[in-house]
């Protein structure tokens, strides 16, 4: 049988990028993406949106539900400070694989914790698993119907503190209504929408940005 589309994309990255550079990864998928084959990484503009809400939080322990390719989860690790730590929660063994070797190709699987298996299951073994007390960080990107089960479940596990930004993809294209409901009529969060382009297209999507108030 033939490749796979996230086979393709680790081959487009294993021929253009340089080992060790997770900057020359992201261009490597980022033109892969745009020029040749279409697939659904946060991509170059929202990119620079995420990059930016990172810079500001400087998390410490970060969680991105649904790895995919590892795309995204390459532009965090690179940013993050020495002895942070990311989680990243994927559960497509195929696609775990893959992004494993990507991450591994930019040189930050020291700083990554790929664990699959479904957010449901996972979230709440993160304390006694990972030893995480907080996430300063979450980026949703999975299941967009799962945005609020999976933030709803963040809160009763005690792993949002006063401070502790979310930032969701998609919440125009797909879209995630009920969460955009969620976090922008709850009290207990302060959000922004952040407007840009759905990856690699000149269609509208966003990424909203929510405050857990405690
Ligand atoms: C069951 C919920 N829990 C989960 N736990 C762990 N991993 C999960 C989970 N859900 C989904 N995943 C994984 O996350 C990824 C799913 C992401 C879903 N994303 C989208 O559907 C999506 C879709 C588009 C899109 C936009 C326009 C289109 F025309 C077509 C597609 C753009 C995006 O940026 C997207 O993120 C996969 O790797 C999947 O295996
Ligand atoms: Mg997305």
């Amino acid at each position: 049988t033939g490749s796979s589309r996230p086979q393709r994309m680790l081959k487009a990255v294993q021929k253009n990028a340089t080992k060790g550079d997770p900057q020359s990864v992201i261009s490597a998928i980022d033109y892969y993406c745009r020029h040749k084959e279409w697939a659904m990484n946060v991509g170059d503009d929202k990119g620079l949106i995420l990059d930016s809400v990172l810079t500001e939080v400087n998390p410490s322990t970060a969680l991105e539900l649904g790895t995919y390719c590892g795309y995204s989860t390459v532009r965090i690790a690179r940013l993050l400070s020495p002895g942070s730590k990311l989680i990243t929660v994927e559960f497509n063994p195929a696609f775990a694989e893959v992004a494993r070797q990507i991450i591994a190709y930019a040189g930050l699987q020291d700083k990554v914790t790929l664990v699959e298996g479904p957010s449901g299951d996972l979230i709440p073994k993160m304390k006694e698993r990972f030893g995480i007390k907080y996430f300063d960080f979450v980026f949703l990107d999975h299941w967009k119907d799962r945005y609020v089960p999976d933030t709803k479940l963040l809160e009763d596990c005690g792993l949002l503190k006063k401070g502790t930004v979310l930032l969701a993809d998609n919440v125009i294209c797909p879209g995630a209504p009920e969460y955009l409901k969620y976090v922008r009529n709850s009290p207990r969060y302060e959000s922004r929408y952040y407007k840009s382009n759905l990856e690699y297209t000149k269609v509208e999507d966003g990424l909203e940005k929510s405050v857990f108030l405690g």
